[in-house]
C-alpha cells in the first residue's frame, strides 16, 4: 500500500505523455520500477510513490490532495478546471514548470468540402469535442451560438459518422485530420505538458524533497538545449569565431601545443549550432569542430 509520507506523484499510465515523463523522473535521479501491470510503483532510492492513471484523472487527483503532484496536459488541466469550478468542487493547483513535450494544440477543424468562413460558419451547428469547456468558452468569447458534442474518443470520425459538423481536437503534426478529411481552421489552446502541485501543507520532508527535485528538473531541460562546443580556431579570427557561437561571452581560450597561430575554444552554448554556423566557422579557418550534448548541468 501507499504510504502517506511518501511523495505521490501521477503520470499518465500509457499515452502520449508517458515514455516523457517517466524518462524526467529517471533522469532526476528518480530510480523506479515500472512493471506494465502495476498501477502504483515505489521508488528504491526516493520516499517516493508513481500513481499511474489516465490522464483525465490526473488534474483531480491534484485538486483532491489524493496525490501530491502530477505531469499533465495544460489543456486536459485547464478543461478540468472549467469543469470542475462549474460544479463548484475546489479546483486549486500550483505549476511548477512547464515542460518541453507534449505540445500540441486544441483547434477546430471542419470536413474539406465545407465552406468556411470564420468561427461564425458555426452557427447553430454542433462540433464534437473531448474538451467541451474549453470550446464553449471559446464560442461564449466568439459571440457563436454552437454546441459542443461530448466524445471521448475518436472525435475525427464524428462529422462522417453524421454526429456533429465539425471538431475540436488536439492536433500535432496534422496527419490524423488529414487522414479523416479534416482542415484545421481555428486554434483555441495552445498545450504542453506542466508539473502540477496541489495547494496546502506539505510536511517538512515533502518540501524539502521538493525542493530538491524541480532544480533537478531545471538543470535536465536546460541541459537538453544546451551544447558543449569545441573547435579549433585561428588566433586572428577569435572575434569573428566568438561572434558566430552562441552563448561565447566568455569562451575558455586555450593554446596548442604546436600550433602558435591556433586556438581550442571550448564553450557551453545554451542552443544547438546550425549547420550553416558550422560552415560559417569552417570558412573562417576553424577545423575539429565538436558539438556534443550534455547530461546534466548545475550552477
Ligand atoms: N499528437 C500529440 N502530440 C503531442 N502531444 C499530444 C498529442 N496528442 C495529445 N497530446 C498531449 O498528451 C496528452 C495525452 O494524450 P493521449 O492521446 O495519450 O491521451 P488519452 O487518449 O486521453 O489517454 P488516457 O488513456 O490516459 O486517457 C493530451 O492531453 C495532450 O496534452
Ligand atoms: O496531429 P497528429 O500528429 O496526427 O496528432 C493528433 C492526434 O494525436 C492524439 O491522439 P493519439 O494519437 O494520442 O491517440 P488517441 O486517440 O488514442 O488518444 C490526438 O487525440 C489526435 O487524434
Ligand atoms: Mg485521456
Amino acid at each position: 500500500m501507499s504510504d502517506s509520507r511518501r511523495l505521490r506523484i501521477a503520470v499518465q499510465k500509457s499515452g502520449r505523455l508517458s515514455k516523457d515523463s517517466i524518462e524526467l523522473l529517471k533522469a532526476i535521479g528518480i530510480k523506479l520500477n515500472i512493471r506494465d501491470r502495476l498501477l502504483i510503483a515505489h521508488s528504491t532510492n526516493e520516499d517516493i510513490d508513481l500513481l499511474r492513471v489516465r490522464d483525465d484523472d490526473i488534474p483531480g487527483l491534484v485538486m483532491d490532495g489524493v496525490v501530491d503532484m502530477g505531469f499533465i496536459g495544460e489543456n486536459e488541466l485547464e478543461e478540468k478546471m472549467l469543469e470542475r469550478a462549474a460544479a463548484g468542487k475546489p479546483a486549486e493547483y500550483e505549476v511548477l514548470r512547464r515542460m518541453d513535450y507534449g505540445g500540441c494544440r486544441l483547434s477546430i477543424a471542419v470536413p474539406n468540402e465545407m465552406a468556411y468562413d470564420g468561427v461564425n460558419t458555426l452557427q447553430n451547428k454542433k462540433v464534437a469535442t473531448t474538451y467541451p469547456y474549453l470550446l464553449e468558452r471559446y464560442f461564449k468569447e466568439q459571440n457563436v451560438n454552437a454546441k459542443a458534442v461530448m466524445l471521448t474518443g475518436s472525435v475525427e470520425v464524428a462529422p462522417r459518422a453524421g454526429v456533429a459538423d465539425a471538431i475540436c481536437d488536439l492536433v500535432s503534426t496534422g496527419a490524423t485530420l488529414e487522414a479523416n478529411g479534416l482542415v484545421e481552421k481555428d486554434v483555441i489552446f495552445r498545450s504542453k505538458a506542466v508539473l502540477i502541485k496541489r495547494a496546502g501543507d506539505f510536511t517538512d520532508e515533502k518540501a524539502q524533497l521538493i525542493d530538491r527535485l524541480v532544480p533537478r528538473i531545471d538543470g535536465v531541460m536546460q541541459a537538453k538545449e544546451s551544447k558543449y562546443i569545441m573547435l579549433h580556431a585561428p588566433k586572428a579570427r577569435l572575434e569573428e569565431v566568438k561572434d558566430l557561437l552562441p552563448g561565447a561571452e566568455n569562451p575558455t581560450v586555450l593554446p596548442l601545443a604546436g600550433a602558435e597561430d591556433t586556438v581550442a575554444i571550448h564553450v557551453v552554448s545554451p542552443e544547438n549550432l546550425f549547420w550553416e554556423t558550422m560552415e560559417k566557422l569552417k570558412d573562417l579557418g576553424c577545423r575539429s569542430i565538436l558539438v556534443m550534448p550534455i547530461e546534466k548541468m548545475m550552477g
